[in-house]
């Protein structure tokens, strides 16, 4: 006898009730509890998913700090997975902060204080040579995505090692909650290659390799096996990569990007969640992309993907390429990124302008008057009042994005911006902020994080089996995201979706991309007749399933 519609052995009650795919925990049937020795296992009485629901909430309202919350949901999820998706799908918006950013760094930063149950594969360097037999560790079959990190740049925290792992789990969550990924197919994995975090190595709860990490061709080596393991167990799966330093990032994504299915979410997630922010301001603008100067705060590869992928979108509204990289600019801790700087790394070197040396971002404002100002800096506060107010000087509507994660690293608040600029900014920032209130008007700030794009362009990937991610694909789905932006919304300043919404504009946004897919022919399935019912049929419903 086989579990129902799982291709597994069947179990017996108390095995079911440990699985957390399976468990619905006081919402047995009679016949289930009959048949499935479930009798006396659990109380007599029999849950409704809704009274389940209010069960969770009200225990939820009991824990006092946002880590207790995430610990909670956590455990809920390592015990009830229809459950802990049904109340995160039933209320994104309040719930996202507390799986996702900001509480997640703050759960990473802790993560081997915290551990309860192990979640995801850890492949450690004292593993290398055997990483496909460890891969095949994995109890399920068919993986579709994987979540990567090495937890060297974990969101704007630095390096956190293998409590890195509270990232691909906490993205992959969203992939299932906000459009609908099955969670069998999804795959958290931290590569522990040590870390270089002293207070780490000093804490005895630390439950990585003790030891500096690995560089050099060792580390390549490793990624390299990584990567071809997954091909071979996995052959149908999507690799995203998260949270690595800029030195591995950029030459990972340049090495497989064409090789394999795979992106990186930091470069190309967060460009084109900026995209989107950037096309919305411009309707609020009423203005051309062509017509803006952007200023980053921070050149790593967040910013240069941003960057990368504003030039690809204006050269597809006509602009030549130089004028394009023209309209971006760049400060780093150096100072302005000119050409006359000699120790520029590569991926900087695009948009060295000629122009003299200027030491600091309020200068750069002055003497560059940009249109907008994005933060990637993870440098907290550095939006202060003298750069709000100088780009609220120079535009009647000047574009703030503080664009670090978490809360923490954000270079301004909502509150911030909108008070220094008489509520004439428009806002957005990687973390969430609520509404503020100023002069009688209630202003509504954007969350500009990747979750717009990168559950979506998942969702797209999967449901086509995709053979490859590119860059359009982002620009497809940045487009998309801002279509969904309704008159009345971007009326509040709200140049995203509401979070409140997300399932609804990620399944949309998934449909583009998906259409875009098989106009490619990059899909390794037929084209069917109706993409948007492909989608739609694809779509995990958080519903339990009869057992017998
Ligand atoms: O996780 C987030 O909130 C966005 C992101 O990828 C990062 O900041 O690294
Ligand atoms: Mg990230």
């Amino acid at each position: 006898m086989l579990d129902a519609g799982l291709n597994r052995p069947a179990r017996n009650g108390a095995e079911i009730l440990r699985d957390p795919r399976l468990n619905k925990i006081s919402a047995f049937s009679e016949d289930e509890r009959e048949q499935l020795g479930l009798l006396g296992l659990v109380p007599e009485g029999i849950d409704s998913e809704d009274q389940q629901i209010a069960r969770v909430r009200m225990q939820l309202s009991r824990k006092t700090s946002a880590l207790g919350k995430y610990i909670y949901l956590t455990s809920l999820l390592d015990n009830n997975e229809t459950l802990f998706f049904r109340v995160l799908m039933s209320d994104p918006a309040a719930y996202m902060p507390i799986v996702y950013t900001p509480t997640v760094g703050e759960a990473c930063q802790k993560f081997g204080h915290i551990l309860r149950r192990p979640r995801g594969l850890y492949l450690s360097a004292n593993r290398r040579g055997r990483i496909r037999d460890i891969l095949r560790n994995w109890p399920e079959p068919d993986v579709r995505f994987i979540v990567v990190t090495d937890g060297e740049r974990i969101l704007g925290l630095g390096d956190l090692g293998a409590n890195g792992m509270g990232i691909p789990i906490g993205k992959l969550a969203l992939y299932t909650a906000c459009a609908g990924v099955p969670p069998q197919v999804t795959l958290p994995i931290v590569l522990d290659v040590g870390t270089n975090n002293q207070e780490l190595l000093d804490d005895p709860l630390y439950l990585g390799l003790r030891q500096p990490r690995l560089r050099g061709a060792e580390y390549d080596e490793m990624i390299e096996e990584f990567v071809m393991a997954v091909q071979d167990v996995f052959p149908r799966c999507c690799i995203q990569f998260e949270d690595f330093a800029n030195i591995n990032s950029i030459p990972i994504l340049a090495r497989y990007r064409d090789r394999v299915c795979c992106y990186n979410d930091d470069i190309q997630g967060t460009a084109a969640v900026a995209v989107a922010g950037i096309f919305g301001a411009l309707r609020i603008l009423d203005a051309k992309m062509a017509e803006q100067t952007f200023l980053f705060l921070g050149a790593g590869s967040a910013g240069t993907g941003i960057a990368d992928l504003l030039v690809k979108t204006m050269m597809q509204e006509g602009v030549s390429e130089a004028e394009a990289r023209q309209r971006c600019w760049f400060v780093d801790s150096k100072g302005l990124v000119v050409a006359s700087r000699t120790e520029l790394a590569d991926f900087k070197k695009p948009y060295a302008h000629e122009h003299p040396p200027v030491p600091d971002f309020l200068q750069a404002i002055e003497e560059l008057r940009p249109t907008a100002i994005i933060g990637v800096s993870t440098i907290a506060k550095a939006f202060n009042q003298d750069v709000i107010e100088a780009m609220a000087r120079i535009n009647e509507r000047p574009i703030v994005f503080p664009y670090s994660n978490p809360t923490s690293r954000s270079e301004c608040t909502a509150e911030e911006a909108y008070t220094w600029s008489d509520g004439r900014a428009i806002f957005a920032a990687g973390s969430p902020f609520a509404p503020v209130e100023l002069n009688g008007q209630t202003l509504v700030p954007g969350q500009g994080n990747n979750v717009y794009i990168f559950p979506a362009v998942g969702m797209a990937v999967y449901a086509t089996e995709a053979e490859r991610v590119t860059d359009e694909m982002f620009i497809v789905a940045a487009r998309a995201v801002a279509e969904q932006v309704s008159a009345e919304t971007l009326a509040t300043g709200l140049i995203y979706p509401p979070m409140a919404d997300i399932l609804k504009s990620s399944l949309q946004v998934a449909k583009r991309v998906a259409d875009y897919i098989f106009d490619v022919e990059l899909a390794r399935i037929e084209r069917p007749a109706n993409v948007d019912e492909l989608i739609e049929a694809s779509v995990y419903q958080p519903r339990y399933r009869s057992l017998i």
